[in-house]
């Protein structure tokens, strides 16, 4: 019997080594290149907003600090009470308000994780208004809220108030980040923030480079892209403000009643003058010898609450190109806009957050809206606040004319307007951008990304095993058994 050659000892030492080469090859591409167990980080910021605060607690892996698209929102607490401004006489309540929130976000962060979770507190337009009008009494809320958020085991990174132009930029830079925008360096879209006391306005416009108006520039560079961003933010002209501001013009006269168009009709509630007048934003035009209070009662007038409405924004004086309102510059309004906070629950609330609609088709719907009756409104709505009911038509009349009026958004235009509230489970607002800006998480220049994703490179490795498997076959050919029974062909 003729010996098979290919029993021979040293092919079989040739093949085994060989296969284990290439098992240990691919079981390396495999570990190698797999995320480390994933651990977390969190950070915190408290958005002390005029009407509120609310906490919102973000989560990103450990490991990839400077990747973006990578932080998330995981939870968010909303303050019981009003917003700490409120707080100015009693500033130990506007500490102790926090207590609870502040819990919740230690019982979600894990507390291995507590000590390095930074915790921010911003405030926006109503502390604005209060350190203008009392700076001792805003530092007291601050001192009051400093000690309360020091009692809790992260590394508290201070409490300070945000100007309106970082407020407005934040806002641009958390709507682009959650739409992965900025790393992908797409065009980007503009933010519309409307609140209680401020309303801001961002986007980037190829008309504008900073040279008008520099005061409404601010510039970023930010994964290897220059971005010079146009933004606003107009004091006074958060929704409650302006609700202020319009009453303050229907009591010039220091009446005792008044028949508000922007109320339903039916609606009647005894208003104090020393409260609505006690606020920077109309202080100045309490009437003189007015009485203590005023029947504030509803007319349901859609048009004529936009005429009050109108008395709010003064479009006489420009020294620029172009202007939104009260001598603003405005650049030519450029791509799409998202809008969030007030913007959102107002349109929401009047289901009008479709922006295909016609305005004329909106402005029907308001007019409708405005005219039913307050007891109408009040029977269809049973889960909804009274306090947030009754000023929905005089909101949606602020919103409409804020946008048309204020900035000229036209009918061609208005449907790139989106109202959002969330984008990919995380809320739209300054916050998280804030906190993106504070830990250094986006960086100016594209980081470095490997040649080829981890899937890729395990297909590529194991490509090249079969191969070299192959090869490694055909080069013992030599060594082949020869099938000696076939007959051969001559
Ligand atoms: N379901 C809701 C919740 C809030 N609001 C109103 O929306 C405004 C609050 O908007 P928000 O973005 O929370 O503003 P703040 O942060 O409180 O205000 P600012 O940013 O101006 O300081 C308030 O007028 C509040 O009455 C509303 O109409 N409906």
């Amino acid at each position: 019997a003729q010996k098979n050659p290919w029993h021979t000892p040293v092919t079989i030492i040739i093949t085994v080594i060989g296969v284990i080469a290439i098992v240990a090859l691919v079981t390396v591409a495999v570990l190698q290149n797999k995320p480390l167990l994933q651990k977390y980080k969190y950070g915190i910021v408290l958005d002390a907003g005029s009407s509120h605060t609310a906490l919102y607690l973000y989560e990103w892996p450990a490991e990839k600090d400077n990747n973006t698209g990578r932080v998330e929102q995981i939870h968010s607490c909303k303050v019981k009470g009003k917003g700490i401004s409120s707080y100015a006489s009693e500033p130990w309540k506007a500490g102790e308000s926090l207590t609870l929130c502040m819990q919740e976000a230690e019982r979600w962060v894990p507390s291995k994780r507590h000590r390095e979770t930074p915790l921010y507190l911003g405030a926006t337009a109503g502390m604005r208004l209060l350190n203008m009008e009392n700076s001792s009494a805003s530092d007291k809320v601050f001192q009051a809220v400093e000690g309360a958020l020091q009692r809790f085991p992260f590394s508290y990174e201070g409490a300070r108030i945000l100007s309106g132009q970082e407020e407005g930029a934040f806002g641009w830079v958390t709507v682009n980040y959650l739409d992965d925008r900025l790393k992908q360096g797409l065009e980007t879209t503009g933010a519309l923030d409307l609140g209680g006391a401020s309303t801001q306005i961002s986007f980037v416009s190829d008309s504008y480079d900073g040279s008008e108006s520099p005061s409404n520039s601010v510039t970023f560079r930010l994964y290897g892209n220059d971005y010079n961003l146009y933004t606003h933010s107009f004091l006074c002209y958060g929704k409650d403000q302006v609700l202020r501001m319009v009453l303050a013009q229907q009591t010039q006269s220091g009446p005792t009643s008044i028949l508000d168009p922007c109320f339903h009709p039916g609606y009647n509630v005894t208003k104090f003058y020393s409260e609505l007048y006690d606020s920077p934003c109309v202080s100045d035009r309490k009437p003189p010898g007015a009485p203590e209070a005023f029947a504030h009662r509803g007319d349901g007038n859609f048009q004529q609450c936009q005429e009050v409405v109108r008395t709010v924004f003064n479009f006489s004086s420009c020294r620029y190109r172009q202007c939104s309102f009260n001598g603003v510059f405005q650049p030519h309004l450029q791509g799409s806009f998202g809008a969030f906070s007030a913007y959102y629950f107002v349109m929401n609330f009047l289901n009008l957050t479709d922006t295909s609609i016609p305005l004329q088709a909106v402005k029907e719907k308001l007019l409708q809206y405005c005219a039913t009756s307050w007891d109408q409104i009040v029977q269809q709505h049973p889960g909804v606040k009274e306090k947030y009911l009754a000023e929905y038509c005089f909101s949606g009349t602020y919103i409409l004319t804020l946008l048309t009026e204020g900035y000229n958004f036209t009918s061609e235009n208005y449907s790139n307007i989106k109202f959002i509230k969330k984008i990919k489970g995380s809320d739209a607002g300054w916050t998280l951008g804030y906190m993106l800006n504070l830990t250094n998480m986006i960086p100016a220049e594209a980081p470095d990304s490997p040649l080829l994703p981890h899937a890729g490179y395990v297909s590529v490795v194991t490509i090249m095993a079969v191969v070299l498997f192959v090869l490694l076959i055909l080069s013992l050919r030599p060594l082949w058994p020869r099938c000696s029974k076939q007959p051969q062909i001559v």
